[in-house]
């Protein structure tokens, strides 16, 4: 049998622990499938007395990440520290610039520097990749690169944050408060290392900007990306939403339009029986719609030590193949610039929460705002139901009323416009909740 890989692994968390601990269990698997043993030699960690439940006996130990991505004897950097810059950069760029290949599970990374470091690892004909940067256990990255090189794709869509479902499903299905749900995602090993990353949305857009250049060959540009997170989501929402025949999820969108590509990152309302909404928990789901194939969905675990693991070994198993191609498919350098769709032409569906002063003439102000911008009402939602009577159990004359409006599609400048137009008549108490509806 070939030599060995040699493979050196910083950080030894969730993921890097899972990678150690799966890499052992089958290793009879991997060597039969690529012809030689992949073999982990070394480890960078910051504790070495802490019991992650594997086995470093007789590994070399370092205490810096960037010695071990410099290390001579290792073929491969795996690096699982996180964080946009910092030693995983560091560590990345000096095993690159080393001539060794790198896998990392490290999106925000990959966000902000992957062309830099594309452009590394091609002049060094290394591979850099990532494949559990993106919806953790879902082979999209191999799918979008490899399985769909002949088509062109106009659209990429998806849950990509498992934190982020987990959340939104136990709020939903056991009327649990958003910080417990929190709480128990970063106990299950989803959450980000700060899961305002998560909760935030940036986590979901640094996804969306690495499948973007993916499928679209356009520049990783995480600054193209509109965001905006889960955090205002509130039992009110979710409810009205399920009254609806909605269901709210965290959404990232990539599509080509006439003059550029919207990229966007928000909580969307989903109708209930639509594939997308099925997906619960922490499983992450990812549609595309191409040419040739038409249309496409994966699905699977989106976090998680093992599922992201999987990931990680996949990216080795390539690369002890022998198997090497620029690391967004295209060469770095025919990247082309994206031309960002401004998020004020976006066009589509809204829910719109008003919560007013219950006095008479607040809902036809807000009916007469919309009105005036050319916005056609689907529904308003604004009686003293149990929804509001939750808000004000005292059920208390004067106090305030939540108001839900239901558009038909619309441009989000004319959404943002009525809704400034309605907080100027007077009536309205408190931040207005917009949600985008996707209707299809
Ligand atoms: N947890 C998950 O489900 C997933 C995580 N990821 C990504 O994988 C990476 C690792 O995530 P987790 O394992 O969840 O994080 P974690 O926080 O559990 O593990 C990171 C480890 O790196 C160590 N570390 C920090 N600075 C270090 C240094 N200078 N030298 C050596 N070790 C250092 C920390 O002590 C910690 O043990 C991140 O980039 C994350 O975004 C990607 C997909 C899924
Ligand atoms: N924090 C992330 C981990 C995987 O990428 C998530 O919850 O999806
Ligand atoms: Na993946």
């Amino acid at each position: 049998m070939a030599q060995s890989l040699r493979v050196g692994i910083a950080g030894l968390g969730t993921v890097g622990a899972s990678v150690v601990r799966l890499l052992d269990q089958q290793k009879d698997i991997l060597a039969a499938r690529c012809g030689r043993a992949i073999v982990v030699t070394a480890v960078a960690a910051r504790d070495r007395t802490r019991d992650r439940g594997i086995d470093l006996g007789g590994l070399q130990w370092y205490d810096d990440p960037v010695a071990l991505a410099d290390a001579p004897d290792i073929d491969v950097f795996v690096e699982l520290i996180g964080g946009e810059n910092g030693p995983a950069k560091k560590a990345v760029e000096t095993a690159l610039r080393a001539g060794k290949s790198v896998v990392t599970a490290n999106k925000a990374l990959i966000a902000h520097h992957g062309e830099a470091l594309a452009h590394l690892a091609e002049e060094r004909q290394v591979a850099l990749s990532f494949e559990a940067s993106v919806a953790g256990g879902i082979p999209v990255i191999k799918t979008v690169k490899e399985g769909l090189a002949g088509n062109r794709i106009s659209r990429i869509s998806g849950i990509l944050n498992g934190t982020c479902n987990y959340i939104l499903t136990r709020m939903e299905k056991e009327s649990l408060s958003f910080k417990k749900c929190l709480k128990q995602a970063q106990v299950l090993g989803y959450a980000e290392a700060d899961p305002t990353f998560d909760i935030d949305g940036y986590d979901t857009a640094h996804k969306l900007t690495i499948l973007a250049a993916l499928a679209f060959g356009v520049d990783v540009n995480i600054g193209a990306v509109y965001v905006e997170g889960i955090r205002s989501i509130d039992a009110f929402d979710i409810r009205m939403a399920k009254k609806l025949g909605y269901r709210i999820k965290l959404l990232g969108v990539a599509e080509r339009s006439e003059s550029g590509i919207e990229q966007r990152v928000h909580p969307t309302m989903v109708p209930d029986d639509s594939p997308i909404a099925r997906v619960m928990g922490v499983t992450n789901a990812v549609n595309i719609q191409a040419d040739a194939v038409g249309e496409l969905t994966l699905a699977g675990p989106g976090a998680g030590g093992d599922a992201t693991a999987s990931s990680v070994i996949a990216d080795l198993a390539d690369i002890a193949r022998g198997l090497v191609s620029p690391p967004f498919g295209a060469p770095a350098a025919s990247l082309g610039r994206s031309i960002q769709e401004p998020m004020q032409v976006h066009e589509g569906g809204y829910y719109v929460r008003l919560t007013v002063a219950d006095q008479p003439g607040a809902a036809a102000s807000i009916v007469t705002s919309f009105a005036d911008l050319g916005i056609s009402l689907e529904s308003i939602i604004q009686n003293r139901s149990e929804d509001a009577a939750q808000l004000d159990p005292a059920g208390r004359s004067g106090a305030p009323v939540p108001v839900v409006v239901i558009t038909y599609a619309t441009t989000e400048q004319a959404i943002r416009s009525a809704v400034d137009k309605a907080i100027a008549e007077g009536y309205v108490v408190e931040k207005p909740q917009v949600i985008r509806i996707e209707r299809e």
